[in-house]
């Protein structure tokens, strides 16, 4: 194994240091290290952060390798900075068994570029009618501890009380995609001005909203773990702030694009921007900020959900929803937030990891600690080209802009996984 001497390298932002890496850990921190055997890596400039951890990553194996495998999708998150993905059962078959998150565990283990951590279904088939087997897949090699009919909500307030019950026994987590389906019938967008105006049918705040408000009774009640996916609303912000107060274990997420991109994108009718839940308004993208630096709102997810070229490039109405993610995710939490390191380490790797029980990502670099961590150049900038990222899909609604930061190396376990912004196999 390589040993590797980061030089001159600012830690979460703090004054620069050395790092030396070897036999997989951080072995030594400090000034003017050396090593004799040690590859050295230029930090100057460069920031250190614990590896980033995605709550929800779509990687679309098994069932639609045209759009993703976990090989592609785990070196795009590679390439973001990431060390850890957690992810989602909406693939085809279902994971909703145990063999089909061993599978997935076992593909990401063999790709080897970032930690691959299955999220099992709630329900059979994602069909909300009978619970999944949780039990087996928490028992499974794959270990899971997070549940998710992401994509669809746990409608059946009596199906999501038996799922939180379920899964309190070993402090699992249900994570919720909040959407009262009956008041999304048909919605193309977000329900407002903009909607009213292209004459499309409204996905309403309070779909979202309504379905938080009961989940977070329903998690008081049962004295369960509650996760709430890409939450969108301000509206929403408001439930989750009561309920934190009162002591219910709620934790949420945001996306980057619902802390950058609005509405208004949907007047280009290009698809690119249709994802659920939808783009909204400014006044959101206010509160999902405030809510963001406050802590009512725990991390950035991605939702990275790649698709393939026939099912974006159609009439808005066809496309299917959902935005690549992976390999933006820190320029816009950079652009959104600024050089706030400590925050930015908070909401995209300590907290995450922690919610997600993974023990060995999350942790800033110190000596002993795993080397799971990523080197930032936050002065660089550059222009996203759909056709240079390393996912198998091209669905970025960041095309063509110009974003600040740079991810120039990505370690797992001591082994570097990107090197000089490439990745290493
Ligand atoms: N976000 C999306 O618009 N789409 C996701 C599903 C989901 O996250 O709800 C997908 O799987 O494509
Ligand atoms: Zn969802
Ligand atoms: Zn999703």
């Amino acid at each position: 194994m390589t040993a590797y001497l980061i030089a001159n390298v600012s830690v979460v932002g703090a004054a620069p240091t050395d790092l030396l890496i070897r036999d997989g850990v951080v072995a030594e921190v400090g000034p003017d290290l050396s090593a004799s055997d040690a590859t050295v890596v230029d930090g100057t400039g460069l920031v250190a952060l614990p590896g980033l951890v995605d709550l929800h990553t779509h990687l679309r194996e098994p069932g639609r390798e045209d759009a993703e495998t976990v090989e592609s999708g785990s070196r795009a998150a590679a390439l973001g900075g990431y060390t850890a993905v957690c992810a989602m059962a909406n693939t085809s078959p279902v994971a909703d068994t145990a063999g089909v998150v061993e599978q997935v565990w076992r593909l990401g283990r063999e790709a080897g570029l970032v930690d691959v951590q299955p999220i099992g279904a709630v329900t059979v088939g994602l069909a909300g009618e009978r619970l999944a087997e949780l039990g087996a897949m928490a028992d499974s090699a794959a270990r899971v501890r997070i549940f998710s009919d992401d994509g669809h909500c746990v409608a059946d307030p009596k199906l999501m009380r038996r799922a939180l019950e379920y899964v309190k026994a070993f402090d699992g987590i249900i994570a919720q995609h909040a959407e009262e389906p009956r008041l999304t019938e048909g919605a193309q967008m977000h329900e407002g001005e903009v909607s009213t105006r292209l004459g499309l049918i409204g996905w309403p705040a309070v779909a979202e909203e309504a379905i938080i408000a009961r989940d977070v009774l329903l998690a008081e009640h049962v004295g369960s773990r509650l996760h709430v996916c890409h939450v969108s609303t301000a509206g929403s912000v408001e439930v989750l702030r009561q309920a934190k107060a009162r002591g219910v274990r709620v934790t949420a997420e945001v996306t980057p694009h619902h802390l950058l991109l609005t509405d208004e994108r949907a007047q280009t009718y290009d698809p690119v921007f249709k994802v659920n839940p939808p783009l909204r308004t400014a006044a959101d993208i206010a509160a999902l900020r405030a809510a963001l630096a406050d802590g009512v709102i725990d991390v950035i997810a991605t939702d990275h959900a790649p698709h393939a070229v026939e099912d974006k490039e159609c009439e808005w109405a066809y496309a299917r929803p959902g935005m690549l993610g992976l390999e933006t995710a820190l320029s816009i939490a950079l652009d959104v937030l600024g050089p706030e390191w400590d925050l930015i380490a908070e909401r995209m790797s300590r907290t995450p990891a922690r919610i997600a029980g993974l023990t060995g990502h999350g942790v800033d670099p110190a000596p002993g600690v795993p080397a799971n961590l990523t080197l930032i150049d936050p002065a660089a900038r550059r222009t996203i080209e759909p056709a240079e990222l390393a996912s198998r899909s091209r669905n970025t609604p960041y095309a063509r802009m110009t974003l600040p930061g740079r991810i120039v190396a990505t370690f797992l376990r001591g082994e570097p996984t990107v090197l000089d912004g490439k990745a290493v196999k």
